[in-house]
């Protein structure tokens, strides 16, 4: 450990202690902390199916930087690199549409367990766990812009085939990490323009998904999520799965939510939602992710909704009922840089709101000291917090200051220029 590293936590620790914060309890929450990273920043939400079909579904992967995974082995590699950078052992956030296809061509409605095998043993050693995710986009079949709620049955059968199969693989994924596999749900069905029939293509989804979860998985192995939007490019005007729709239906089935930050109106806050959400769900599903204008998947910066959604974890004390994931693809920089600085904002929020003299402050609110309230949380934000990260990097082997960019640059120009 660096002298100076350990000198500026040992003032950090201090000045935090006088407010009744103990650093140590703070790094040792954080150690627990398992972020769910998502496959897709790797390559711009491609996969490894080679269908034919562009990414679709009303989102959309912007910029051409040069050294995008191309394959399951650069993919791999990247991962793996980005996550030397990262502090801590997180979980992988995989769909379906990157599954190792075993040398040919295989549907949607063909995927099975041993397609992805090789992501199991590959993971074995690295990883906390393995998310999954069925893909309703990027495919033939979803031409209408309907999936699960398409009037056709055929068309519908063929997703809830899908479905059911990445369920099968979400439980296989459950099984060998020994940790609850979430799968999350998120089916881009919409109108671009307004509907005269609002009610029946959800209708068909609830029958859809009805279908999909007939079969019951332990829920030590699996959990089914269901992540709502309010539109998509293409699908502005109607969102079948929208917020109301899988609150109520999440609900009524055991199911959890998926709270994606940029799938709400643009000044609607997820930070202030958790809360709601947690005192009748046992479990949820978050995509922390950074909307700009519109769900545009910018990479995750520290920014007050992110610090905020930190805080409402910590404090609702419900941690282990609430999986964190990464959602974002940016393709206009580094795309393992991405990762890594969406990752590391993600875990110095969550540190940020460990250090928070919670107990203190929530005094002050019941007492209507709204005047300490507002003083202290202002004081906080220049509190010595950079200290107390850089000693938890360095404890756990990673870079602890913007050095990890020389990595980055290096591996860029070893392995990504060359690809
Ligand atoms: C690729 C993901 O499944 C996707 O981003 C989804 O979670 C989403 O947020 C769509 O807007
Ligand atoms: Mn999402």
């Amino acid at each position: 450990m660096s002298i100076n590293i350990e000198a500026e936590y040992k003032f950090a620790k201090e000045q935090y202690a006088s407010l009744g914060v103990d650093t140590e309890t703070a790094i040792q929450a954080l150690k627990s902390i398992s972020v769910s990273i998502h496959c897709w920043q790797g390559d711009d939400v491609g996969g490894f199916e080679h269908n034919g079909s562009q990414l679709s579904g009303g989102i959309q992967a912007t910029g051409n930087y040069p050294g995008q995974a191309k394959n399951i082995e650069q993919l791999r590699s990247d991962i793996e690199f980005a996550m030397s950078l990262i502090p801590g052992k997180h979980r992988l956030n995989l769909h379906a549409c990157y599954l190792d296809n075993l040398g040919g061509f295989v549907d949607r409605d063909q995927i099975e367990v041993k397609h992805f095998e090789s992501w199991a043993h590959w993971g074995r050693e690295r990883l906390q766990g393995i998310d999954f995710n069925p893909t309703f986009f990027a495919h033939d079949k979803f031409s209408d812009g309907l999936t699960l709620s398409h009037p056709d049955r055929a068309v519908r059968d063929f997703w809830i085939e899908h479905g059911r199969r990445c369920r099968e693989i979400a439980a296989y994924f459950g099984k060998q990490f020994n940790t609850e596999s979430a799968n999350n749900f998120w089916i881009p069905d919409g109108f671009k323009d307004v509907p005269v029939d609002r009610a029946a293509p959800r209708e068909r989804l609830t029958e859809s998904l009805d279908e999909i979860f007939e079969k019951d998985y332990p829920k030590e192995l699996t959990l089914d999520s269901v992540e709502s939007k309010l539109f998509g490019i293409g699908a502005e005007s109607y969102t079948v799965g929208s917020h109301e729709f899988y609150m109520g239906y999440a609900l009524s089935r055991g199911k959890m939510i998926c709270l994606d930050s940029g799938h709400f109106h643009p000044t609607e806050m997820i930070s202030e939602k958790i809360s709601a959400i947690l005192l009748f769900y046992e479990k949820m599903l978050l995509h922390v992710s950074r909307p700009v204008r519109w769900d545009s998947d910018h990479v995750v910066t520290l920014n007050e909704e992110l610090i905020e959604i930190a805080h409402e974890l910590v404090r609702s004390r419900r941690l282990s009922d609430i999986h964190i994931g990464l959602d974002f693809f940016d393709a206009s920089i580094n795309r393992i840089a991405a990762w890594v600085i969406g990752a590391r904002n993600l875990l110095k929020a969550m540190l940020f709101a460990f250090l928070e003299p919670t107990k203190m402050l929530q005094e002050k609110e019941r007492e209507f000291d709204f005047t300490s309230r507002l003083a202290y949380r202002e004081e906080l934000k220049t509190m010595p917090f950079n200290a107390v990260w850089k000693y938890y990097c360095e404890q756990m082997c990673v870079p602890a200051g913007i050095s990890w960019l020389d990595e980055v640059r290096q591996y860029e120009k070893d392995v990504l220029s060359k690809r």
